[in-house]
This record gives structure tokens, sequence and C-alpha cells, in this order.
């Protein structure tokens, strides 16, 4: 469906200040986020020590990029199946675990990644 809405870059430039909101609560409350910030930092300080190519730093952006981003949605959905459906459900139960699976995925790319960026400098 068609907007209706006038172009107002005031209106673009606060769904930026909605978004970055969400991200700000998604670091300050979420545990599996703590968990994730700390591995992109561990992994841009050995990225430094190591001194990258831009190719590698490439792979590296990617696959922290690829793993929040899983991450974030894979929290949504969580959050939005207990609104929907706060009693045990196989069906949510479905639903949560194919959402956590999608973040297996990323960070199992993510991890394939940087062994192949950091096990050539260390042997
Ligand atoms: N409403 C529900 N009905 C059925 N199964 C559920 C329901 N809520 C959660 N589960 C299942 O219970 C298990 C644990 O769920 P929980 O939401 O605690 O997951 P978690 O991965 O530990 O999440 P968190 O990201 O909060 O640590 C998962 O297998 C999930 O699919």
């Amino acid at each position: 469906m068609e907007s209706k809405e006038k172009f107002s870059l005031r209106s673009r430039l606060c769904s930026f200040r909605y978004a970055f909101s969400g991200l700000l609560r998604f670091f300050r409350t979420e545990h599996n986020a703590w968990i994730h910030l700390l591995a992109a930092v561990l992994v841009v300080l050995a990225g430094l020590v190591f001194r990258l190519t831009k190719g590698e730093w490439t792979g590296i952006a990617f696959s922290i990029g690829l793993v929040l981003c899983a991450e974030v949605f894979n929290t949504c959905i969580e959050k939005m199946m207990d609104l929907l459906s706060p009693v045990r459900d196989e069906r949510v139960k479905y639903i949560k675990d194919l959402a956590a699976g999608a973040v297996l995925v990323a960070a199992a790319t993510a991890a394939v990644i940087g062994l192949l960026i950091f096990i050539p400098r260390l042997i």
C-alpha cells in the first residue's frame, strides 16, 4: 500500500532515533547482546593486533553485523511470541527454536570466517 504521507526529513530523523533507542535498550538489557558485543570487541582487538588487510576487515565487519542482526531479530521474535502467547505451546516452541537456529547459523558462519582469517596468522 502506498504511503499518503508527505516526505518529511524530520519524521525520517525520528525513525532513526527510534531505531537507535531500540538498539540502546537491546544492548542495555539483553544478556545475549552483551556476549555478542564482547565477542565483537575481542575480534576487533585481535584484528588490530594482527594488522588485518582491508579484505579481512570486510569479512570481520560482515560477520559482526550478521550475528548482531540475527540476534536482534531473534530477540524481536521472542518478545513477540511472549506477548502473543504467554502460555506454553508447541508451535511457539518451534518458532522460538527456529529463530534461535538462525542465530546459530549466523554465529557458525562468523566462526568459519574468523578461523579462515586468523588461523593462517597463528601458524
Ligand atoms: N511459550 C512457550 N511455549 C513453548 N515453548 C517455549 C515457550 N517459551 C519458550 N519456550 C521454549 O523453551 C526453551 C527456553 O526458552 P527461552 O525463551 O528461555 O529461550 P532462551 O534461548 O533461553 O532465551 P533467552 O534468549 O531469553 O536466554 C526454548 O526451547 C523455547 O523454544
